[in-house]
Formats: structure tokens, sequence, C-alpha cells
């Protein structure tokens, strides 16, 4: 490997312990202490470990956290009024449904149903939309954990070209508009884009959110390029044993690092940052809900 190993893991638990001394702070001198509301319909294996890794970690930070474990045939008429009860709740600063949701739920009016202003996932329309706009919102927990790396590495981001690859709503696009606000000139590349390899190979910054296992290889990369890997897809892994898996990004990590700048590994690498990012969102909510200045470098 010649580039650099991002150690997102790392930079999380740093993440984490600046959230910690702020609770602390917010305790001693305010007397309040933020909550975290999680909710989980359903019992997707993976979204379990999330929602369990969730909880101990805000416990961690001295924050309250709230766990709502609802059966997979929940209507959506009890999931809206468990969120109504949420939004009027002064212990709660954040809410967070985990996704996906089962199918008969509908995700867009469940997420616009949270009180935009505890949307720690930040995800509701009207976050969507301050963001957008470059007014001061909630920032999707992923998206912010990769702009912390990449301000981390470079410092400033102004003038640098980057490429996202993907358009989802929760990573793609508020990613696009992150760096947009820090002034890099931003190309989004999807499914359909002609030539997509030429187009990664003019970044300076590649971030990859498309979902599909190791599809950025070395020869996608611009010498120097600082790669975020936002990929976890779950593989066959027999090397390891028959019907092992494993976890790899959306990047071919050794091919990739032998050309990039520097490169966040999977695991360990954007993926610690995404509940860093989600305790650093319930922080900001509820110094806003307060009226209190707001953690300095923990949001955009
Ligand atoms: N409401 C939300 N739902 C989902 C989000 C989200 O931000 N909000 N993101 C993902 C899942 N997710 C958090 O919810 C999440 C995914 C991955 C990690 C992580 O630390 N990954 C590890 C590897 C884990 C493994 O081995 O399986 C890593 O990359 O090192 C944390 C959180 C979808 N749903």
């Amino acid at each position: 490997m010649t580039g650099k190993r991002i150690d997102g893991k790392a930079f999380a638990a740093n993440v984490r312990g600046q959230v910690a001394e702020h609770v602390a702070r917010l305790k001693a001198e305010h007397g309040i202490t933020p909550g975290l509301a999680v909710v989980l319909v359903g019992e997707d294996p993976a979204s379990q470990v999330y929602v369990r890794n969730k909880g101990k970690q805000t416990v961690e930070v001295g924050m309250n956290s709230v766990e709502h474990r609802l059966d997979a045939s929940t209507s959506e008429a009890e999931l809206l009024a468990l969120i109504e009860r949420l939004n009027a709740d002064p212990a709660i600063n954040g809410i967070l449904v985990q996704l996906p949701l089962p199918g008969h739920l509908n995700s867009d009016l469940v997420i616009n149903t949270i009180d935009p202003a505890k949307d720690v996932d930040g995800f509701h329309i009207s976050n969507v939309g301050l963001l957008g706009t470059g007014q001061k919102s909630m920032v999707p927990c992923t998206p912010l954990g990769c702009l912390m790396l990449l301000r981390d590495h470079f410092g400033s981001l102004s003038g640098r070209s980057a490429v996202v690859l993907g358009r989802s709503n929760i990573v793609g696009k508020p990613m696009f508009n992150l760096l947009l606000r820090d002034s890099c000139t931003v190309t989004v590349a999807h499914s359909r884009t002609r030539d997509i390899e030429a187009v990664c190979r003019q970044a300076d910054i590649v971030v990859a959110a498309v979902g599909r296992p190791e599809m950025v290889t070395g020869d996608w990369l611009k010498p120097g390029a600082v790669v975020i890997d936002v990929g976890i897809n779950r593989v066959p892994a027999p090397e390891l044993g028959e019907g092992r898996h494993k976890i790899v990004g959306d990047c071919e990590f050794e091919s990739c690092a032998k050309v990039a700048g520097a490169i966040t590994p999977v695991p360990g690498g954007v993926g610690p940052m995404t509940i860093a990012c989600l305790l650093a969102n319930t922080l900001t909510a509820c110094c806003r809900e307060n009226g209190l200045p707001e953690p300095e470098g923990l949001t955009a």
C-alpha cells in the first residue's frame, strides 16, 4: 500500500470524546442531559446491531438513550403516533427511525412526521431543503462523517474537484451539497453516467456510495486522489471457510490504495463515523433547542 489509510475508527472515537466533554459541561453548567430516541421496526439483523450500537454509544457519551423496538407488523398509524409522542417529549432532543422500514410502511411519510428540529438523521424534507440552499440544518450522519474526514485530511476543500459516485437521498445528494458548500467542483456520477471511469479519474476526491462491491479499482483513480469508501457490502468469503461472509466496500482496497493519496478502509472507515455524527447531531439539536452555542467542529 502506498496511500495513507484513513483511520475512521480512531477519528470517530475522538468525535465521541468531544461529544462526551460537551455533554458533561451541559450537565454541570445547565443541568441538561441530551436524549436520543431510536425506533426500530422489525427484526432485520444488521439494523438490530446498528441500533444496539447506537444505544450503547449514546450512553457512553453521557446522553440518555431510549429505544423503541416495534413488531414488524406495526401499522403506520401506530408508528406515526409514537413519533408524535416523541416530538412532544421535552426529554427527547433527537429522534431516529432505523432504515430500511418494512415494505408496508411509507418511509417518506414516517420521516417527514419527525419534528425537523429533532431529525438527527437530517432526512426530513425541511432539512434536505435547508441543506440544499446552504442554510443551517440537521446534516445526514454518513455524509457529515465523510466531510469531517476530508476536512481533516485537506484542511480547506476549496477548489478541489470531487466525484460522488451514487445519487441516493441518504448519501449521494447530501454529500454533493456539502462538498459544494465547501467550494469543491462536484460531479455526481451514477449507473447511467457514460465512461464513469474517466469521470472518476479527473477527481481529487472520490466518494463512493453505490452499494456495488469493489466496483472502483485503482485504474479509475488519478494518482494521489483521496478516496472515501461509503460502501458496506456483505459478500461470500470462501477463503475464510465454508458459508462464511465478509464486509467489503465499493472500492477494491488493494488496487485503489496503490494509486490513492489516502483511502478509508471498510470496515473501520466511514462506518464508525456514522454513529459518532449521530451523537454530534443529537448534541447540536439539544444546544439549539436550549438556545445555547453549538459545539464547534461537530457540525457542517
Ligand atoms: N435511520 C438511519 N438508517 C440507516 C442509516 C442511517 O444513517 N440512519 N445508515 C445505515 C446503517 N448504519 C446506521 O444506521 C450504520 C452502518 C454501518 C456502521 C458501521 O460502523 N459499519 C462498520 C462495519 C459493520 C459490520 O461489520 O457489519 C464499519 O464500516 O466499520 C454503522 C452504522 C443504514 N440505515
